[in-house]
């Protein structure tokens, strides 16, 4: 093990990285509560704000993957359409399979220059998470219960309010809806089967509702849909304690762009559509099992400074009050106030281990894990 390697396992570097995500998230959390009033004087303007305080946050625990961790990323994407990408509106449909899939996807829209304006349709309780839900809701996201009777109207009223957002964006959806372990692999198939639609091996059975709601609100917003396939070389399962441990990885992202006109506006037609592509996708996954690699040429977009520059200025920022503080601690010699301190310490690490629970598969919801019976006994039918 190299003296650099050695050092990125150390707990005390950790410590550190968390402290600067913990206290610069909660400071720009707050800036971003104080341009709630600029909402009302100019709408536009706070938005963009928002943006760029949200890059400040997101762009860490990218700057964790591609500069601590070292991690690669390797696009497989058509030469002609990668010059559009960061240059429009898009939806992203992205495989669900990995507990950093979307730390991958925040990476590429680092590289396009989208990362601080990017959404997703995101389960309703991340949104009750310190800094990033906090942060998302300055943002817009689109938040859902994942209960179609109460999403459909409050989803589509979150997406028609995209329509005028003053960025370019990526909206992404995994329309798998949780992400994959076998147990619910298994159902999804029992699923697939009463429904009379070709089995999956790599992905779970898409939910089609999500993604038919997703493009009628974004007809003329969104110019494409980006069908993305994620995969990791080596069977690896990548994992955030992984990244802080400084474990690189080797991420490949292989992505089509379709024309939204080219998507079906017939919910049922749509919902056909959606389930093609994810057969398509599966035999991308076996092929790439298959033979390492993804089909057609790779044109990886190079990691950019900012994250990491970023990243160096809240450093800065907080580590030196940080260092003052512990002198005033330790020199105080009050043993109240250095226990009162610990106790501070542990609850805040207790709280970013919790935040990081929330990216663990195994601690993951139990959505698709039961849903079979009633779909099973009740025959498909139109849901509009
Ligand atoms: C160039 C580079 C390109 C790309 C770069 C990549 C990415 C970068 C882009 C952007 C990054 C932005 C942000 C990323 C940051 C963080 C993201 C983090 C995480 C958030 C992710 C989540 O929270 S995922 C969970 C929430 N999202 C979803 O659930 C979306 C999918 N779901 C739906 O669409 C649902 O339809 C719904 C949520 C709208 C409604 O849910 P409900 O449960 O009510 O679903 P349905 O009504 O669909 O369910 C009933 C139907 O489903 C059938 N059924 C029953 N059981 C199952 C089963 N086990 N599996 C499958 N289907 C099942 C049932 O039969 C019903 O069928 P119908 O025929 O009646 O439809
Ligand atoms: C600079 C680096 C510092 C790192 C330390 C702090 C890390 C804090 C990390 C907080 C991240 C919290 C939000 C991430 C989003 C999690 C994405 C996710 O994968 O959600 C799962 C859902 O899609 C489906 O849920 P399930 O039904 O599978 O259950």
């Amino acid at each position: 093990m190299g003296l650099l390697q050695l050092l990125k396992s150390q707990f005390l570097c950790q410590l550190i990285i968390c402290y600067v995500f913990l206290a610069s998230g909660l400071i720009v959390n707050l800036l971003q509560l104080c341009t709630s009033p600029l909402w009302l004087i100019n709408k536009q303007l706070a938005r963009r704000l928002n943006v760029r305080l949200a890059y400040c946050i997101s762009s860490q625990m990218v700057a964790a993957l591609e500069w601590w961790s070292g991690t690669e990323c390797t696009l497989y994407t058509d030469p002609k359409s990668y010059s559009l990408y960061g240059n429009e509106n898009a939806i992203v449909v992205l495989n669900h399979m990995f507990e950093i899939d979307f730390l991958c996807g925040w990476t590429f829209c680092e590289r396009f220059g989208v990362l601080g304006s990017s959404k997703v349709l995101a389960k309703k309780e991340l949104a009750y998470v310190p800094i990033i839900g906090w942060m998302w809701y300055f943002l817009e996201i689109v938040f859902c219960k994942r209960k179609w009777e109460e999403d459909r109207t409050t989803v589509a009223q979150s997406l028609q309010r995209l329509q005028d957002y003053p960025e370019n964006f990526w909206f992404l959806l995994y329309c798998e809806g949780t992400r994959f372990t076998p147990k619910k692999h298994q159902i999804s198939m029992q699923v697939a089967e009463s429904k009379g639609l070709p089995k999956l091996k790599y992905h779970l059975l898409p939910r089609t509702k999500g993604f038919w709601v997703t493009v009628q609100n974004l007809r003329g917003t969104a110019a494409a849909v980006y069908d993305s396939t994620l995969n990791f070389r080596n069977n690896e399962a990548p994992t955030l304690l992984g990244i802080l441990n400084g474990k690189k990885y080797h991420a490949d992202l292989y992505v089509r762009r379709i024309p939204l006109e080219l998507i079906p506006e017939d919910e049922a037609e749509c919902a056909a559509w959606l389930h093609k592509l994810y057969q398509e996708k599966d035999s991308f996954q076996e092929h790439y099992t298959e033979t390492g690699r993804f089909p057609g040429p790779i044109v990886s977009p190079a990691r950019r400074p900012w994250s990491l520059i970023n990243w160096l200025f809240w450093s800065c920022l907080l580590l030196y009050p940080l260092a003052l503080l512990l002198i005033q601690l330790i020199s105080s010699g009050s043993v109240l106030t250095i226990v009162v301190s610990a106790a501070i310490c542990y609850a805040a690490s207790a709280g970013v281990r919790w935040m990081i629970g929330q990216t663990e598969i195994n601690r993951g919801s139990n959505y698709g894990n039961k849903e079979q019976i009633d779909s099973l006994r009740k025959p498909s039918k139109a849901s509009t």
